[in-house]
């Protein structure tokens, strides 16, 4: 008997392989008919996901539904120019040939997503599998209960289930969904089911797509201007309730205003969350009881110098400051994923690099200085998915930047057209004339260095001559054609010299280096 996910995953290939993804009309329209989804269900969306994570009804349509709204009226426009065949530069050799990339779908993605966003990171990949032209089966996380519902209950009624089926499930499920065979698997969540994710797709040498987490850091210059900053990283802390992939973790800053950055971020604290943030309904909860006991643990061998307070059973953790947190401490162990912010001085730039550059590398680098020097050096100097300069998140809604992670942050990005390229095979075409068949006599055995010189020539030069410069090549490599088609048979070495002589000429007028 085949099990539910073998049938999503069999149906899937099947509605996949009559073709019917591939042609650009249906792709726009399957995005139009998310978009309206979006619009239209934005009611049961926001209610899910009150009840999952207790986000407002705003903060929704901020967080997850307006950038998915973005991505569509992107796709929509670009489409044509990111399916249309890319011209590619040519070298000496091929100048008269056409030669082009072409993307073409990859087949049946398989996309898993994570809880914390849990509209943003599985919808924002289906986009891209879509526009691509392919078929996908999401897998929506099982941790938040009621956003999987509505996700596996109305979305059929507005895009082809059959190429773009919900499967819902928790472990077991979506392991079984791995042990099929995909074209593409796309995983949002934690490094450690991310390498799971890796094993099961090599058994099928599926290529993978890990968007993962991780301590992003966020250095603050002693010359920033501390009140603007702090306002900014409290948003980018506190934002659901610490629970965003690219949270800034973990302040450095000099210890000289260690101070001044604590009595900011309890102002923006209060001026983003009232003095009681319990009853803020734009404050939020932790997911679970599991996530809330291990954020807690962070806190033990730390000072708190803001916030601390908790409750268990409403999951509620106050925004909360750790100052003079030491490296081995608990909270720096693992990224922290809750409303924690330790902050751990260091003596300038230098050392903050050199901190930086000790961890894994992060999927956000945070850096707030005045100084275009100080911006530049920690860029240089560190690697990152992603970096932001006196700013936190707002990256991550730019379309036109790869989001994704390096090393223990992930692999693979997507947003914008580079989802469109990330879900598509960039397929390299070349296609030839049966005509001009001298001039590949420098290729075909019997091989000699004379042939080697000319084979050289034609394949190491990259014509950038403009038109006319293209033209009169065009000219020499018909009058080589011709000369070798008139003579071939005679003495090569008159052959050789004969066309290299006139070679040489045109290459003189044109300033091209023989
Ligand atoms: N880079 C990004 O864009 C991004 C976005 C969101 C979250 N994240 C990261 O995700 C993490 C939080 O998500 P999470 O992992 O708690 O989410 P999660 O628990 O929802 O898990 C993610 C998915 O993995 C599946 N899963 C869980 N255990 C599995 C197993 N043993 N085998 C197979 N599948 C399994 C779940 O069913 C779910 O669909 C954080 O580290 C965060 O930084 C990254
Ligand atoms: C509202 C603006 C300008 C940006 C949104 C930033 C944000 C919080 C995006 C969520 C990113 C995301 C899906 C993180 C995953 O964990």
């Amino acid at each position: 008997r085949m099990s539910r996910e073998q049938k999503a995953v069999e149906c899937a290939r099947k509605a996949f392989l009559t073709g019917r993804s591939k042609p650009l009309e249906h792709r726009i329209r399957q995005l139009k008919n998310l978009q309206r989804f979006l619009l239209e269900r934005e009611k049961e969306i926001a209610e899910a996901i009150k009840k999952d994570l207790n986000k407002s009804e705003a903060g929704t349509q901020l967080y997850e539904t307006l950038g998915l709204e973005g991505e569509i009226v992107l796709a929509v426009k670009k489409l044509a120019e990111w399916v249309a065949p890319r011209p590619v530069e040519k070298n000496l050799l091929t100048i008269s040939d056409t030669v082009y990339i072409q993307p073409e779908p990859l087949g049946v993605v398989l996309i898993i997503g994570a809880w914390n966003y849990p509209w943003a990171v599985t919808i924002q990949p289906l986009i891209g599998a879509i526009a691509a032209g392919n078929a996908a089966v999401v897998k929506p996380s099982e941790v938040c209960v009621h956003t999987a519902k509505v996700m596996e209950d109305l979305l059929p009624a507005y895009i082809d289930k059959e190429l773009y089926p919900v499967v819902t499930g928790g472990v077991s499920e979506t392991q079984e969904l791995l042990r099929q065979r995909f074209d593409h698997v796309f995983y949002t969540g934690n490094s450690m089911v991310g390498k799971l994710v890796m094993e099961a797709a090599a058994k099928h040498l599926t290529p993978i797509t890990l968007e993962l987490g991780g301590k992003s850091p966020c250095y603050i210059d002693k010359n920033c201007d501390i009140p603007i900053a702090c306002r900014r990283v409290t948003w980018g802390k506190y934002s659901n309730c610490g629970q965003t992939c690219i949270a800034p973790d973990y302040i450095l800053c000099e210890p000289s205003i260690q101070d001044r950055v604590l009595e900011e971020i309890k102002k923006s604290i209060k001026a983003f969350y009232t003095e009681d943030p319990k009853t803020c309904p734009d404050y939020g909860r932790i997911i679970n009881q599991r996530h809330f006991k291990r954020i807690m643990a962070m806190t033990e061998d730390s000072t708190i110098a803001i916030g601390g307070d908790s409750d268990e059973s409403t999951c509620y953790i106050a925004p909360t400051v750790l100052k003079d947190v030491q490296v081995n401490s608990k909270v720096m162990q693992e990224e922290i994923f809750g409303p924690l912010l330790p902050i751990l001085t260091v003596s300038g730039v230098d050392e903050a690099i050199n901190f930086i550059n000790k961890g894994e590398k992060p999927l956000a680098l945070y850096i707030f200085s005045p100084d275009d020097k100080v911006i530049k050096k920690v860029i240089a100097e560190t690697s990152s998915g992603g970096v932001l300069a006196n700013d936190c998140l707002v990256h991550y809604s730019v379309s036109a930047l790869p989001f994704g992670g390096v090393g223990n942050s992930g692999m693979g990005s997507y947003h914008g057209k580079f989802s469109f390229d990330n879900l598509s095979h960039l397929r390299g075409c070349l296609i030839k004339q049966l005509k001009m068949e001298g001039v590949n006599d420098m290729r075909y055995p019997p091989h000699t260095a004379k042939k080697l010189f000319w084979a050289r020539f034609f394949i190491l030069k990259n014509p950038d001559l403009g038109w006319l410069g293209r033209m009169t090549l065009l000219a020499i490599i018909a009058v080589v054609a011709a000369v070798v088609l008139q003579v071939r048979g005679k003495e090569e070495t008159f052959l050789i010299s004969t066309v290299r002589k006139r070679l040489q000429w045109r290459c003189i007028l044109f300033e091209v280096e023989l």
